[in-house]
C-alpha cells in the first residue's frame, strides 16, 4: 500500500533502493584536484588501476596525482544538473558541508590528502531509521563523514539512531589482500613502498564501505571479499538485530552498486549473467535487465589532457538512482541503458555525467537516500 507523503521535517527512513524517494544527501566535489595514491588507495582501486600503477605513480606510492581543473569544473557542473533533476522530481536535496582546499590529514601512523565528500554512498549505510557509519578502506577518506555530520545531527534530532563501526587505524598490516591473491594477482604494485607505521599485535582490522551493501526491506545483501569485510558483517549482525544480512561471497572486490541494482520487487539490473550465482536463491528467480553493451564514444576522450587514471570501470553507469519503482535517474551518456529501461516501462530522467570513470562514482555513489517511503518489507519470499 503506498503511504501518504510524509510532512516536514522528515524522519530518517530508508530500507531499500526503490520505494518513493523523498529526501537525499548529494555529494560535492569542490577542490577534488588530486588523488592521493598511497598504498590503501592503490589496493582499494586495484582492479581498475593495476594496469597503470608504477607507470604513472612513484614507487613509494605516496604521490599526489593531479586532476585537471577543467575536469573538476565539469564534474561539478554535472552534479549541479543532478541536483536540479532531483529537485524537479520532488525530492528534497541536502548537501554535505563544503570541503576545504588541500586538506592534509594525519594519524599517528600515516598522512594523506583528504578526499572531498563526493561519493557519500560509501562511508555510511542507512538501515531504516539508523545511520551506520562504516570503516573506511582508504586513509584519505577517514574524516570524510565529518562534513555529513550537520545532516546526521538533523536526523538525530528528529529521532534517528546513530551507530559507527570501530574506526580502523589503517596501519601497514590492516588491509587484507586475499581477494586478489585468490585470483593469483600479484598486489606488490599496490603494496610496495608502504610507509605507514604498524601497531604491535594489530593484524587485519574491520574495514568496510557502505556501498558493499544493497538494501531490500528487511534483508540486506552484503559483499564480503576478505577478512576485513567478514569482521564488518559480524558487527552488522551483532548490532542491527532486526534485519537479515545475506553474505555475497566475493561478488566484487568491494562495492557492488555497479554490478547490481534492485529496481523494484522482483526486478533487478545486473552487470551480466555471471553474477547471478552470487545472489540469494530467492533473487535468482527475479526478472533481470542485463546491462547493455555501450560504445567507447560515450566516454570522454582524455588524450588531449595528458594522463588521467580511470579508477572506475566501464560499468559505472549501472549505478543509477531510483526515484520510485517506475522512475530512474540515468546517465544520459548511456543511451543503450535508457532505451532498455524505457522499453520495460520505466520513466527515465536523463542527467549528463561525463567523468564517472575518473572520480569513481555514478548517481548511486553520489547519493545517500535518507528518506524513502518503504518499510522493512520481506521481498525475498
Ligand atoms: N573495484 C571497485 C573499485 C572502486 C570502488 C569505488 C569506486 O568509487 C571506484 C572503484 C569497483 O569497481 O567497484
Amino acid at each position: 500500500m503506498p503511504q501518504p507523503a510524509p510532512t516536514s521535517p522528515l524522519a530518517l527512513n530508508s530500507f531499500d533502493e526503490f520505494t518513493r524517494l523523498d529526501e537525499v544527501l548529494l555529494g560535492r566535489a569542490e577542490h577534488y584536484d588530486a588523488h592521493h595514491t598511497d598504498t590503501s588507495w592503490r589496493l582499494f582501486f586495484y582492479d581498475n588501476v593495476a594496469p597503470v600503477l608504477g607507470q604513472h605513480t612513484s614507487p613509494s606510492g605516496e604521490e599526489l596525482l593531479p586532476i585537471p581543473t577543467q575536469l573538476v569544473d565539469e564534474l561539478n557542473e554535472d552534479i549541479a544538473g543532478l541536483a536540479d533533476a532531483l529537485t524537479e522530481c520532488g525530492v528534497k536535496v541536502l548537501r554535505p558541508a563544503a570541503p576545504g582546499k588541500d586538506i592534509d590529514i594525519r594519524s599517528p601512523h600515516w598522512d594523506a590528502r583528504a578526499t572531498p565528500p563526493l561519493n557519500v554512498r560509501d562511508q555510511t549505510i542507512i538501515l531504516g531509521n539508523t545511520i551506520v557509519e562504516t570503516a573506511p578502506h582508504v586513509r584519505a577518506r577517514i574524516f570524510e563523514n565529518d562534513l555529513l555530520k550537520p545532516a546526521f545531527y538533523r536526523y538525530y534530532q528528529h529521532g534517528a539512531n546513530w551507530l559507527s563501526m570501530p574506526r580502523p587505524a589503517l596501519t601497514r598490516d590492516s588491509l587484507d589482500t586475499a581477494y586478489f591473491t585468490h585470483q593469483n594477482q600479484d598486489v606488490r604494485r599496490a603494496t610496495d613502498g608502504e610507509s605507514a607505521g604498524a601497531i604491535e599485535g594489530l593484524g587485519l582490522e574491520m574495514v568496510f564501505d557502505g556501498a558493499q551493501c544493497m538494501r531490500l526491506g528487511r534483508d540486506v545483501l552484503v559483499n564480503v571479499a576478505n577478512h576485513n569485510h567478514e569482521l564488518a558483517l559480524r558487527w552488522l549482525r551483532d548490532n542491527i538485530r532486526d534485519l537479515r544480512f545475506h553474505r555475497l561471497d566475493a561478488m566484487a572486490d568491494n562495492h557492488i552498486d555497479s554490478v547490481l541494482v534492485p529496481l523494484r520487487p522482483g526486478l533487478m539490473l545486473l552487470r551480466s549473467p555471471a553474477y547471478l550465482k552470487y545472489l540469494p536463491k530467492a533473487m535468482q528467480s527475479w526478472d533481470v535487465i542485463y546491462a547493455p553493451d555501450t560504445d567507447d564514444s560515450n566516454f570522454p576522450d582524455y588524450s588531449d589532457l595528458g594522463f588521467v587514471i580511470p579508477i572506475g570501470s566501464r560499468y559505472m553507469d549501472i549505478n543509477l538512482l531510483s526515484i520510485d519503482e517506475n522512475t530512474v535517474v540515468v546517465n544520459s551518456l548511456y543511451p543503450e541503458l535508457i532505451e532498455v529501461l524505457e522499453r520495460r516501462g520505466f520513466t527515465v530522467v536523463p542527467v549528463r555525467h561525463r567523468h564517472r570513470r575518473l572520480f569513481g562514482g555514478g548517481f548511486h555513489c553520489f547519493t545517500l537516500d535518507t528518506v524513502r517511503r518503504g518499510g522493512p518489507e520481506d521481498y525475498l519470499s
